[in-house]
């Protein structure tokens, strides 16, 4: 099978409070990703939302429907983004190719019937990182490139938050139902993302932290601002924030991630901020 995939079902903050290390990272900890020549998928009840990676390195990959969709086809009722973080790659949408570079992202519209990844050198292959939301509605397909995204400047040295947010899927860029994806970088000698950190309850967030150093790893910081927990991250894996809780982190030294939510708008600047200084 080139398809996997695991269910994590929904989870309240009052048993969230209770649970250790092991059962914290069993239900929000996604640690299967970029596995070559598999395309691996995470189902989260919260908002439905489904985040995976595809890496097509001996031969080309296709993104087949799972059980839990009950559907014909992957995007018969959904919508889907993907940014390469590997080498340049292809994504075939119903006989049409896009070509990502790094750091390129591809929106693809509910309703296509296929989805083909593939790598340009298999020595060196593409690491598709993937979100996927339910849709309501077929928008066209739109390649993101570096160019084509909206950049912010946040936080400062002083404070060890600076880092630079690109926001790639949102719908100032390309025509969505509810997928928002992004991706920030922290500058050298900075450490803090989402700092001061947010809850956001009309929204669910999923982090994909990457090109963090083999001997690095970055503490993620979740829970309702009150009660926080952490999970230890190491490179290219993922962490599913629910809509109760903050999500945040500190590296041990500079690292990148991915953002993407869903849920109940589309409004990016929709955060409840929490003070620094009240969180526990
Ligand atoms: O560094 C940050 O701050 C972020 O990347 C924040 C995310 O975009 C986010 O949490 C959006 O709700
Ligand atoms: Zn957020």
């Amino acid at each position: 099978m080139k398809t996997r995939y695991q269910t994590r079902y929904a989870s309240s903050p009052k048993d969230v409070k209770t649970y250790d290390t092991k059962r914290l990272r069993e239900e929000f900890l996604i640690d299967t990703l970029m596995q070559e020549d598999k395309i691996s998928l995470v189902y989260s009840h919260f908002d439905r939302f489904i985040a995976g990676s595809a890496v097509p390195k001996s031969d080309t990959l296709k993104l087949e429907s799972i059980d839990a969709l009950k559907s014909e086809f992957f995007l018969e009722r959904r919508e889907l983004g993907i940014i390469n973080v590997g080498e340049s790659g292809s994504v075939i949408v119903d006989g049409t190719e896009y070509i990502l570079e790094n750091k390129e992202a591809l929106y693809v519209g509910q309703g296509n019937k296929e989805v083909i990844f593939s790598s340009k050198n298999s020595e060196n292959p593409a690491l598709f990182y993937i979100n996927s939301t339910p849709a309501h509605k077929s928008y066209p397909t739109k390649k993101i490139g570096k160019e084509d995204v909206e950049t912010i400047e946040l936080g400062s040295p002083e404070t060890a938050n600076a880092r630079t947010l690109r926001k790639y899927i949102v719908s100032t860029v390309v025509d969505v139902c509810q997928l928002q994806m992004g991706m920030t970088a922290l500058k050298p000698g900075s450490s803090w993302n989402t700092m001061p950190a947010h809850v956001h309850d009309r929204r669910m967030e999923v982090y994909f932290y990457f090109e963090i150093d083999p001997n690095q790893a970055v503490c993620h910081f979740m829970g309702e601002p009150q009660e926080t927990r952490h999970i230890w991250m190491a490179n290219h894996q993922a962490v599913i924030s629910p809509p109760w809780s903050i999500h945040s982190g500190s590296g041990t030294s500079s690292y990148s991630f991915i953002w993407g939510m869903a849920g109940e708008n589309l409004d990016y600047g929709d955060m409840d901020h929490c003070k620094i200084n009240e969180l526990k």
